[in-house]
Formats: structure tokens, C-alpha cells, sequence
């Protein structure tokens, strides 16, 4: 029996691809009522553990569940779970309003309950053209409608904001912060901390398929470090009188300046005059939050771990491999790519439950990567269910 929670449970989820230990160990919760932000860079497990929630990839250990069940056994998946792995395989010609009415229908929906959801994503000024002509952004948009449908408990999207612009990603944010507020569950996976940084409340980071930091994105703020550059006449008279100070967070820059990680430009100022030492500046400077978030996660791109016996027990962090790239080094921002595309201007409307009494006897549609499949005599075919999931499986 599902519990109603909307709670999304990950308990020692494992996933090998054969050599490759694509998720290991992994374990955490998304309560309602939040938004929580599944981060880690390119190929650290992120897309293979939410297909195994969707129960799209069967995993090699541990489980999941929604609602206290797995998702297969979710009664009615459609009230329950909306979810979005890829905004992909729309029928090309088809409009946005049909996609729609199509899977309304498969799920036995009113018409009226696609009218509701292309509005409530901002297509409206779209819904007559085919899905095929719309950018990246656009088909997001689609996707996310197509998974509204339902009016989900739980909302699970697979890098939402990627192709949206500033403009798309500002009302994603405030979409997905009135559905949270609403009591609903909402998950989300990105590569990029600041694409959501100010959409989300808890977040779970990832690298090689293992948590690095779990828990309120406030407490990952509070973990911020900040130091202070100093640029001493004599950097190794400077550091002899830190060290014998008892100040141990030293490091030299090839500048010649020193880094000070565990005192305070007072205290440090203080231990230079008493030494004699002069210094021509002192700067603080403070980590943000996306340089911390690649500090956590250095190491790990495109390098793919090798499969492990899975371990047993409770929740465990893995070995500090990851400390070892300078935190505060700068690295660039990446924008979404920009849609050449003038999309019509997008209506701001906070999340609207539809009406009461739909009967949902159909499974929810997961927006897939699989191409569409148009059958040879049905220009209107059903949607398809995604078939791919246990491709590459292990
Ligand atoms: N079907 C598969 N067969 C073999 N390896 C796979 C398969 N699916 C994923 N992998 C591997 O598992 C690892 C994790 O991939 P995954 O797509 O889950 O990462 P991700 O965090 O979603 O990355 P991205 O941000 O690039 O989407 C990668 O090394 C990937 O190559």
C-alpha cells in the first residue's frame, strides 16, 4: 500500500554497467514540501539513478521507493509520480495541444486537462504549432506539461532548466517553488549548482556514482570557507611566525603571496607585526558556493569508477578523494545554450491542481529518449511507453 507521503526514498542504490560502477551505495530522501537539487558533473550517476526510480533500470543492489513503494508498484503512477528523463520522441508534426490530447486520452483525462497544462507551462501561444519546430527550451516546457497531466504527487525532472533561457529559467524556478509549496515533492537533477541554486532547499551531490555532501543547501553555504591572501615582504619569515602562532592553514601561492585559511586578517596582522614582518596587502576572499561544489566533485569528469563488491549497512560517505583540486580556483559559468528562436513572451502562472474526479487508469507517461515510433497505419498512434530501460543493462 503506498503511504501517501509523496516521500521519495534511495536506500544503498548500486548500478554496474558491466566494468562500470555507474551508481554505488547511493542513499538519501526527498521529503515534500521542498525541492531538492540531485547534482553532480557529467557521467556521475545521476540520469541511472532516476531511471532506477522510475523503475526504468533494474539496480544491481538496494532499492527505491515512492510513496513507500516502488515505483512498479504504485497503483496509479499517474496521480503519483510526473516525471521528465529527456525532452525527446514528441511526433514531429504533431502540435503541442495533440501531444497533449493524446496522452490526456491514454490516461483518461479530459481534453480540458491539456488545455490547462500547456497554459500552465507558458506554450499557450504555441500549442497549434508541431512539436517538431520547437527549440530545446520549448520541448522542456512540453515535457514538463506532458508530465502535469496527472496533477503528480512527486515531480521528478531530469536537468529541467537545460535550453531554457534566463527568462525560462527564472519561471522554472517559481513553477517549481508553488508546486513544492503546495506540499508536493519535487526532484531535480542538474550538473550546474548555479542553474539552481536558488530554486532548491535540499541537495544531494554526487560524484562517480557517490554521495559527497547530503543535506540542506544551507548547511553547504555554512560549510564555505573563506581565507585570506597576504603579501608578506619575507613569505618564509611570514609562515615561521603563522606556524609558531599555532596557525596551521598555510599555503603558498606561486605569486609569492600566502593563503591563510584558519585565522582572521586581525589575528593574522597581529602575528606579522609581533614577528616584524611586513606585509604590502591582505585580501579576504571567500569561496562561493559553485567553486565548493566543484571542489566536491573534482576528479570525477568523464572518468567512469570500476564496479566494487556493493557494500552492506547504512549510508556511508566515501573516502575524501575529492579534496584535492584548489577551491578557489576560478572556473568559468556555463549558460545554457541560447535558442535562436523568439518564443512568444510566457505567462507567469503559479501551479493549478485540476479539477476533481479524473479516473486514471493509465501508467504516466516518462518523456524518453527513445525516438518516436509512429506505427505505419495510425496516423494518431497512443504514446509509447519507454522500452529502452533495461537497455545496457548489467
Ligand atoms: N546503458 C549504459 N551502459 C553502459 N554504461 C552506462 C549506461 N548508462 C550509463 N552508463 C555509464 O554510467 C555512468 C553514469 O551515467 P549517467 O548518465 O547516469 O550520468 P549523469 O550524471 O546523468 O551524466 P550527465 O550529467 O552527463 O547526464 C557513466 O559512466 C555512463 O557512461
Amino acid at each position: 500500500m503506498q503511504d501517501g507521503s509523496g516521500r521519495i526514498v534511495v536506500q544503498n542504490l548500486t548500478k554496474n554497467f558491466g566494468q562500470v560502477a555507474a551508481v554505488q551505495n547511493l542513499s538519501f530522501h526527498v521529503e515534500p514540501g521542498s525541492v531538492t537539487g540531485f547534482l553532480g558533473p557529467n557521467g556521475a550517476g545521476k540520469t541511472t539513478t532516476l531511471r532506477m526510480l522510475l523503475g526504468l533500470v533494474r539496480p544491481t543492489a538496494g532499492h527505491s521507493t515512492i510513496n513507500g513503494q516502488p515505483f512498479e508498484r504504485l497503483g496509479n503512477p499517474g496521480r503519483v509520480v510526473g516525471a521528465v528523463l529527456e525532452a525527446q520522441g514528441f511526433h514531429p508534426t504533431r502540435s503541442a495541444l495533440n501531444h497533449l490530447r493524446v496522452y490526456a486520452a491514454a490516461m483518461g483525462l479530459p481534453d480540458q486537462r491539456a488545455h490547462e497544462v500547456v497554459q500552465l507551462v507558458g506554450l499557450g501561444g504555441a500549442a497549434h504549432r508541431a512539436a517538431g519546430g520547437f527549440s530545446l527550451g520549448m520541448k522542456q516546457r512540453l515535457a514538463l506539461a506532458t508530465a502535469l497531466l496527472g496533477d503528480p504527487q512527486v515531480l521528478v525532472l531530469d536537468e529541467p532548466a537545460n535550453g531554457l533561457d534566463p527568462e525560462g529559467i527564472a519561471w522554472l524556478r517559481t513553477f517549481l517553488r508553488t508546486f513544492a509549496a503546495s506540499g508536493r515533492t519535487v526532484l531535480i537533477s542538474s550538473h550546474l549548482l548555479a542553474e539552481v541554486e536558488q530554486t532548491i532547499d535540499q541537495v544531494v551531490i554526487i560524484s562517480r556514482g557517490q554521495t559527497v555532501f547530503y543535506g540542506m543547501l544551507d548547511d553547504l553555504r555554512r560549510s564555505q570557507q573563506s581565507r585570506v591572501l597576504v603579501q608578506p615582504a619575507d613569505a618564509s619569515a611570514f609562515v615561521s611566525a603563522l606556524q609558531a602562532a599555532g596557525i596551521t592553514g598555510i599555503q603558498p601561492m606561486p605569486d609569492g603571496r600566502v593563503a591563510v585559511t584558519d585565522a582572521t586578517i586581525q589575528q593574522i596582522g597581529d602575528v606579522a607585526a609581533k614577528a616584524g614582518v611586513a606585509t604590502y596587502g591582505m585580501q579576504e576572499e571567500k569561496v562561493d558556493l559553485e567553486q565548493l561544489f566543484f571542489r566536491l566533485t573534482s576528479g570525477q569528469y568523464s572518468a567512469p569508477g570500476y564496479a566494487q563488491p556493493p557494500q552492506q549497512g547504512g549510508y556511508a560517505l566515501p573516502a575524501q578523494a575529492y579534496q584535492q583540486q584548489n577551491p578557489y580556483q576560478q572556473q568559468q559559468y556555463q549558460q545554457p545554450p541560447q535558442q535562436a528562436y523568439q518564443q512568444q513572451p510566457y505567462q507567469q502562472q503559479a501551479y493549478q491542481p485540476p479539477p476533481q474526479g479524473y479516473e486514471q487508469p493509465y501508467q504516466p507517461p516518462v518523456q524518453e529518449s527513445s525516438p518516436y515510433q509512429p506505427p505505419a497505419s495510425d496516423p494518431t498512434p497512443a504514446p509509447q511507453q519507454d522500452s529502452t530501460g533495461q537497455g545496457g543493462d548489467a
